[in-house]
């Protein structure tokens, strides 16, 4: 595996695996990596022939009281969870290497980034969407693989690249869970031990409300107060928001067959703030 830190390096590099006739592959992330993330090369390894990792904490995404400075970092650790997974390219680039001067020019993906996650976090998914086409444009990929953990974060990439005609095919990937159903994310490492254990309360409503809406639930109000009512037994946790909403639209689901309904939850437990979410096609 090759680690690189410069856009050039990064540009010789694919051009080169291009010549060779490989197909490209492209997993991006902020880095301090899980099985998660290491879900999204192996993926990319069978769809392509060369794979791009980037770790990289984009500023741009975070609020200004958000997790920025405190975010997880550890490039070593990484590096060798890369290499023996089998990342063939790892950029992992240093802010004055992404934003050199002030940036003027940003990605705004009008509607899909207002509910959810771009309500409570205002700005993030411009932040997002203008980091990844940036990225796009560096890397050149062919496919590019993200997790569904990030329901919107897909549905507003998605969006992008269909509207601005980006040249590459997005793949989504299933959410990896522990054992006991938490969805990994690189903040669990913030929770103390018994906020842990309360954690998995994200998983058990997301459960009981697939199996509601199985069972033939479509009163959306009710299933969102019947997230919030189990959220809400779990002394540690303050819940950002419950919402169900159709996908990839998000707009208010019309509860037809053959409609993808995305329930998705963010929970607070201390400073740490945790998202999940279940995706069901209606019957
Ligand atoms: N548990 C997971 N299962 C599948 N994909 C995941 C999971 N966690 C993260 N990803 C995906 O990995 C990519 C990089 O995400 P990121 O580096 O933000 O990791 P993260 O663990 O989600 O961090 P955080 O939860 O702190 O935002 C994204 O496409 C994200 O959806
Ligand atoms: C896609 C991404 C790497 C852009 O910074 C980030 O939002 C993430 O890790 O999901
Ligand atoms: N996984 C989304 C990145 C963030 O929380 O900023």
């Amino acid at each position: 595996m090759k680690v690189v830190k410069r856009i050039d390096e990064v540009r010789a590099a694919v051009r080169q695996a291009r010549q060779e006739g490989k197909r490209i592959g492209f997993v991006p992330t902020m880095g301090y990596l899980h099985e998660g993330h290491l879900s999204l090369i192996d993926r990319a390894r069978e769809m392509t022939d060369y794979v791009v990792m980037s770790i990289f904490v984009n500023p741009l995404q975070f609020g200004p009281n958000e997790d920025y400075d405190r975010y997880p970092r550890d490039l070593e650790r990484d590096e060798r969870m890369a290499r023996q997974r089998g990342v063939d390219l790892l950029f992992a680039p240093d802010v004055a290497e992404m934003y050199p001067e002030p940036i003027k020019t940003t990605v705004h993906v009008a509607d899909l980034s207002a509910p959810l996650c771009g309500a409570s976090r205002p700005g993030h998914f411009d932040g997002v969407a203008t980091v990844v086409l940036k990225l796009f444009h560096i890397v050149q990929p062919d496919y590019a693989f993200f997790g569904l953990k990030d329901a919107q974060q897909v549905a507003v990439v998605s969006r992008m690249v269909r509207d601005l005609n980006v040249p590459v095919t997005i793949v989504p990937c299933p959410i990896v869970r522990e054992a006991d159903g938490l969805a990994m994310s690189s903040r669990n490492v913030y929770l103390s031990p018994e906020e842990r254990r309360q954690a998995t309360v994200l998983y058990e409503s997301l459960q009981w409300a697939k199996e509601a809406v199985a069972t033939g639930l479509r009163d959306w109000e009710a299933l969102k107060r019947g997230v919030r009512e189990r959220i809400a037994q779990k002394p540690l946790a303050e819940i950002d928001y419950v919402d169900v909403l159709a996908y990839p639209d998000l707009v208010p689901p019309r509860g037809v067959p053959g409609e993808q309904v995305l329930i998705a939850v963010a929970v607070r437990f201390g400073r740490t703030r945790l998202i999940d979410n279940a995706l069901v096609t209606l019957e």
